[in-house]
């Protein structure tokens, strides 16, 4: 079994971590969703982390707002690449936990991606991106996503541009 790890500090992150899990639900990507949390529950995360690895998570996301330490502290439980998204609501709407989850020490990286909802799309994207490298039908998937989208642009825009 390969599948994606999400994890997220609080159930107050669901609501925007619901988009990451949806986005790698509609590539028909396999993934687990938990909320633990490195201050709350550290043996909880950390037990976590060592039985999805062992049974075959190949990317974790780890989603956290205010003093976001849950990606660094994962990233320190597996050579597995780790994204983590940084989420809004603390006092700096998002920063601190940008900040706090993308300032990590030299040899032990959190792939960082945006603040709040974008960052827990990209997120999903980004680990399909890690998967496709193996996995041709998973890129195959992924390129023809990008000329959707390249093409919604183009229909976007007709009704609306002017060009001289
Ligand atoms: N940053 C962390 C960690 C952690 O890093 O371990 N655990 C929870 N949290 C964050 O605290 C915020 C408020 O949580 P509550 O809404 O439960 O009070 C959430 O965004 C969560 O990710």
């Amino acid at each position: 079994m390969k599948f994606v790890s999400i994890l997220m500090g609080s159930k107050s992150d669901y609501s925007v971590m619901e988009e990451c899990a949806k986005t790698l639900e509609k590539f028909g990507v396999l993934h687990e969703v938990v909320v633990s949390s490195a201050h709350r529950s550290p043996e909880r995360t950390h037990q976590y982390v060592k039985n999805a690895e062992a049974k075959g998570a190949k990317v974790f996301i780890a989603a956290a707002g205010m003093a976001a330490h849950l990606a660094g502290v994962v990233a320190s439980l597996t050579t597995k690449p780790v994204i983590g998204v940084p989420m809004k609501g603390g006092v700096m709407e998002g920063m601190d936990a940008l900040l706090s989850t993308a300032q990590m020490p030299g040899g032990m990286p959190v792939g960082t991606v945006a603040i709040g909802s974008a960052g827990a799309v990209n997120s999903a994207y980004l680990a399909m991106q890690i998967l496709a490298i193996e996995d041709e039908e998973l890129a195959a998937k992924l390129k023809e996503d990008r000329i959707l989208k390249a093409k919604k642009v183009e229909t976007d825009s007709m009704g609306i541009e002017i060009i001289l």
